[in-house]
């Protein structure tokens, strides 16, 4: 299959193969707006994010805009995460939309619509999204996912400290919580080939996981490098015999580079060159 209508996971592998597997966050903090002398309005995001995209989406394999940074300004802010979206996957890298969405069944359907319905003005690679509802409520996502090649991410092990207490929380059963989730990713993508399309979201940043069985046979993105105190180094301790199928995301580390093109691209350059000798070692 070719396009669009091929699965995100094997279009990922292959991005991954060609690029390396790092992921550039897109997050337009209002502190990083200040820093690049850049007004805190519609303006100041518009320059902000064309400059990351011409910066980095012609050699990483996945850009990875949080919509929050865009959603604050209304209407036309969104309207910027439109223009973003196009323009990088034009440019021939993978988007995953981080809007960490997560309802009910019947209104998780309309979420998906928005993000992974191939005429969805917003339409993306990839979703984050968050099973706390249940994983079964993701359903309508993973359905509309599958029919228009795309993918998701789904919340397991945060990076963040509080995420413990929902993801470390034992079952009846005496798997815990974040442990569950990757079982029902790895069941969603049992027998796809190169790789599935549905992913976890695994933190860089929470030490040795190998109590975790992280061959879900789906991509593993990684926040938590560089402003959370991850680095490259720390993968392969990380995620053990599963890093080969790592998607790192580095947001601040990159970002905070800018505005000059040259310099964010040689900072997302620096990570990338870190992360393929952190995994050739492994
Ligand atoms: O889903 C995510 O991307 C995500 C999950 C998680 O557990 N931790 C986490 O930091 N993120 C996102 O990853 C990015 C990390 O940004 P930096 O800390 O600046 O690299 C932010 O956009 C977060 O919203």
């Amino acid at each position: 299959m070719t396009g669009t209508t091929e699965p995100f996971g094997a279009r990922l592998r292959r991005a991954m193969d060609e690029r390396g597997p790092l992921c550039v966050g897109i997050d337009p903090h209002a502190s990083l707006l200040a820093e690049w002398g850049l007004s805190d309005d519609v303006a100041g995001l518009e320059r902000f994010s064309r400059t990351v995209v011409e910066a980095v989406a012609g050699r990483v394999a996945v850009l990875k805009p949080q919509s929050a940074f865009f959603e604050r300004f209304g209407s036309r802010g969104v309207a910027i995460l439109e223009t973003s979206v196009r323009e990088a996957r034009e440019a021939g890298a993978l988007v995953v939309m981080d809007a960490k969405r997560g309802d009910i069944g019947s209104t998780m359907a309309a979420y998906a619509e928005s993000f992974l319905h191939r005429d969805a003005p917003l339409f993306s690679d990839a979703l984050t999204v968050s099973p706390y509802l249940g994983y079964g409520s993701l359903k309508p996502a993973v359905e509309l996912a599958r029919r228009n090649g795309a993918g998701l991410f789904v919340l397991a092990l945060t990076s963040n400290p509080e995420g413990g207490e929902v993801q470390h929380a034992v079952r009846a059963d005496g798997r815990n919580v974040g442990a569950t989730m990757l079982a029902h990713l790895a069941a969603e993508n049992a027998g796809e080939e190169p790789l599935g399309s549905f992913g976890a979201v695994v933190g860089a940043t929470l030490g040795d996981l190998s109590s975790y069985d992280l061959a879900v046979n789906g991509p593993l993105l990684a926040p938590g490098i560089g402003a959370q105190g991850a680095t490259p180094a720390d993968l392969p301790r990380v995620f053990g015999g599963a890093v080969g199928n790592v998607v790192p995301n580095v947001s601040r580390g990159v970002l905070r580079h800018g505005p000059d093109v040259t310099a964010l691209r040689a900072a997302a350059d620096r990570f990338a060159e870190e992360i393929r000798a952190a995994v050739a070692s492994a």
